[in-house]
């Protein structure tokens, strides 16, 4: 085996095996037993029907009708027999292969989501592109052509056991023909075809996510782009994405069905008559009977097509390599604790309080210094408003705060994270029930609709419910509400979950002072501490303490 095969096997092991090692093995490899069963029952009925095919033939020449039809009768039962055993197997093969990839989705969203790893993959991270198509499309080709090419090749190596001892039984020229050709066939298509071939499958795979993505954000940002009546700029970035998709697949398929076909096919017909051309010469004397040709052709086709098997289904195989390396990379990747900055790094230390002390805060690749030096401290129930000019670190400070970023020095005070609620600059609408947005963050929360609807009239959105027929109707809320109700049904979030810590970055920007004014009071109700950044000066009187952070004070580029 060379080493692109090598690297393959070692990188698809280490996937296959969390589930065939995993928790779940035992149900799993008696499934895998039970499907080696059927393969081996499917062979032998195989190699029967093609004795029979060769004994049909000899009556024939032999004209001898009783033995003609008696053949018919037996040929026929081994048919139908091999209709259910077929159907069988591959009803089972499929239901391994999606029960294996249910498993492996759930864990690679385990780690999706673990220490935010979708978060830092979607910010700093360049080299895992499109991790969706990777969790959605490689772990599902991963998955069942893995089960695919298993079946592949235990039946392979049924085959070539069974058909070989027939051909063996014939002449023992038949077999070293069939080891020769093998060798040939085997070491051209991997060694010559394979790394071009898994290259190209894998640029593929990358193009293709690149414009289904570039289609999605547009769908995203729809009302934007109509806005801005960039269709032209959209339609010529996408069309350049598909320019992408097409230039590779034409290099694709000028290797696949051009350059590999004109050795394939070729390669694949000698069969036909290679076993002829081997007993020719012992027919023609009268040493073996016609039937065996019909015999050994029948075996010696089956036994090619089985050691053969990488060359003819060579293309999804390299397709599947490329599969694997996706996914490989990727799971080394999450596997991986989530990278410390190196040296600079601010402390987080839980306490029941939050505070800053001697905070100076980077960008994440310490290109820029955002403010140094900052020390505040709130008291249970005051709030915190943080001003200052666009692009000076407010948000970025909020990150700091919710632990995303951690580029600089000094030490955060602050308590877990579930006792704190972040409304984001943008709110934030998941796809759900309007009860499911105002519970949110929290997937269950002991709430009557009684108390929602009052909620919703107090931050002013009185009839949300009656206008979209109820709590439990789902809806695109970020499409059918405007972005000030969306602000205010974020806020509603804190009077639900009522945590003891909110943090709101510009979360009333897109509302009227007055319904502005009034969210704040709400929130000094409920005796939540609380930072906010804003621009607005009617602000301040909410608020106990305010800081203002300055423009960069240096850039360390
Ligand atoms: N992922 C990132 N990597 C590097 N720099 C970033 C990143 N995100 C933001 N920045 C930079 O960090 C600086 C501070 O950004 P931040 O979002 O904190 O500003 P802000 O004060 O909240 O601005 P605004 O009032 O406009 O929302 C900006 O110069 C911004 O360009």
């Amino acid at each position: 085996m060379n080493r692109f095969n090598l690297t393959v096997v070692k990188r698809f092991w280490a996937i296959a095996k969390l589930y065939w090692l995993g928790n779940e093995k035992k149900g799993a490899n008696a499934l895998l037993v039970l499907l080696g069963v059927l393969l081996l029952a499917n062979t032998q009925v195989k190699v029967f029907l093609n004795t029979i095919q060769g004994e049909l033939i000899s009556a024939l020449s032999a004209r001898d009708s009783a033995r003609f039809w008696q053949g018919v009768v037996i040929a026929l039962g081994g048919i139908i027999i091999s209709g259910f055993l077929n159907s069988g197997y591959g009803y089972l093969r499929e239901t391994i292969g999606i029960y294996w990839r249910r498993w492996l989705t759930d864990r690679f969203l385990n780690q999706y989501f673990s220490d935010r790893a979708f978060y830092e993959l979607s910010n700093f991270n360049q080299e895992i592109d499109n991790p969706d198509q990777r969790i959605a499309e490689n772990v599902a080709s991963f998955c069942q052509q893995s089960i695919q090419f298993f079946v592949n090749i235990i039946e392979s190596i049924f085959v070539v056991i069974a058909f070989s001892f027939i051909l063996w039984s014939i002449s023992i020229n038949l077999v070293l023909a069939l080891l020769i050709y093998s060798i040939l066939a085997y070491s051209i298509t991997i060694g010559f075809y394979g790394r071009k071939l898994t290259q190209l499958h894998l640029n593929q795979l990358r193009k293709e996510a690149d414009f289904r993505f570039g289609l999605v954000r547009i769908r995203e940002n729809a009302e934007s782009i109509a806005f801005y009546n960039g269709t032209s700029q959209e339609a010529n970035k996408i069309k350049l994405l598909f320019n992408e998709v097409f230039n590779n697949f034409k290099r694709l398929i000028l290797w696949s069905e051009l350059y590999l076909n004109i050795f394939k096919y070729p390669f694949g017909n000698l069969t036909l008559i290679l076993p002829a051309v081997i007993l020719g010469n012992q027919i023609l004397i009268g040493k073996l009977e016609v039937g065996k040709v019909t015999e050994a052709m029948g075996a010696f086709g089956s036994v090619a097509f089985s050691v053969n098997l990488i060359m003819y289904q060579f293309e999804i195989f390299t397709k599947f390599a490329a599969s694997i390396d996706r996914l490989y990379i990727f799971y080394e990747y999450l596997k991986q604790p989530r990278k410390e900055t190196a040296n600079k790094k601010i402390d987080i230390v839980k306490d029941n309080r939050l505070a800053v002390e001697n905070l100076t805060l980077e960008t994440p690749n310490y290109q820029k210094t955002l403010f140094k030096n900052l020390s505040v401290e709130l008291q249970p129930g005051q709030g915190l408003l943080i001003m200052g000019e666009s692009g000076s670190g407010k948000t970025s400070l909020l990150r700091a705060l919710a632990g995303l970023w951690n580029s600089g020095t000094g030490v955060i005070f602050r308590p877990e994270l579930e006792e704190m609620l972040f409304l984001p600059q943008r709110p934030y609408m998941i796809l759900g029930t309007l009860r499911d947005q105002l519970i949110y963050p929290n997937a269950k929360v002991d709430v009557s609709d009684e108390e929602l609807r009052q909620i919703l009239h107090r931050v002013n959105l009185s009839n949300l419910a009656e206008r979209f027929g109820g709590f439990d109707v789902e809806k695109d809320w970020s499409y059918v509400l405007s972005l000030g109700e969306q602000q205010r049904l974020a806020f509603a979030r804190i009077l639900v979950t009522k945590p003891k810590y909110a943090i709101l970055d510009e979360a009333t920007s897109a509302l009227d002072v007055n319904n502005e004014e009034n969210l704040y009071r709400l929130l000094l109700e409920t005796g939540t501490t609380f930072v906010s950044v804003g621009h607005r000066p009617n602000l301040k009187k909410f608020h106990q303490l305010i800081i203002s952070v300055s423009l960069p004070v240096s850039s360390n580029l």
